[in-house]
């Protein structure tokens, strides 16, 4: 069976250049574009299994990473997004053109998360952002309709692909979500 999991990876992993100034990140219609605009390199590239994030046609997991918000700016077309789910945690700002999610935002003050936004590296028009480095929400893919039998060469093919499989966040992120509400409750 041939595994796919995203366009991005799915010939290997490009690693970043490790000097990325930033870029333009653009929607997929064929006209009036979208165009957000992202200072700096990404944090915390990863594939994520989740059904919540945008992925690209036919692919299995998203490919999603993280900026401070103030350095995203929507530089054209912003008349065309609309929020995905006003109530989700992470707002999905989507093209109503191309279906693209530009970027997710955090409005809860309070979240572990907030100040970064998520974004879509794949839309960068310009190459050399920092590489994903493992895969999240793995077992949620099953929640989009792949078979669970597929589930061990899936996650085989992410480990080849050096994208350890979680189905949570990687332990970096989750310690970093428990001392942020350890933090919270002590305060
Ligand atoms: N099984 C669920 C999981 C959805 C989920 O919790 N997604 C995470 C990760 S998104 C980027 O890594 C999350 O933080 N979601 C918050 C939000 O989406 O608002 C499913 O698959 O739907
Ligand atoms: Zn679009
Ligand atoms: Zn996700």
């Amino acid at each position: 069976m041939t595994v796919h999991i995203h366009p991005s990876v799915d010939n290997g992993v490009k690693q970043g250049s490790g000097s990325f100034a930033g870029g333009t990140l653009v929607c997929k219609c064929a006209d009036k574009k979208v165009k957000v605009g992202v200072k700096g390199d990404v944090a915390h590239n990863h594939a994520c299994g989740c059904t919540k994030c945008w992925k690209p046609s036919g692919a299995t997991f998203s490919v999603v990473a993280v900026v401070p918000r103030e350095n995203v700016t929507v530089l054209e077309n912003g008349d065309k997004l609309k929020i995905v789910d006003a109530a989700a945690v992470i707002q999905r700002h989507a093209c109503t053109g191309c279906g693209t999610h530009m970027y997710g935002r955090i409005e809860n003050k309070g979240h572990p998360f907030y100040g970064l936004d998520f974004i879509h590296p794949e839309l960068f028009q310009e190459s050399g952002s920092a590489a994903p480095g493992f895969a999240a929400f793995v077992s949620s893919v099953i929640e989009s309709g792949v078979k669970p039998a597929d589930m061990a060469g899936i996650r085989s093919r992410l480990k080849e692909l050096g994208l350890e499989p979680y189905d949570c966040l990687s332990p970096p992120l989750m310690d970093a979500i428990a001392t942020h509400v350890a933090n919270s409750k002590a305060a």
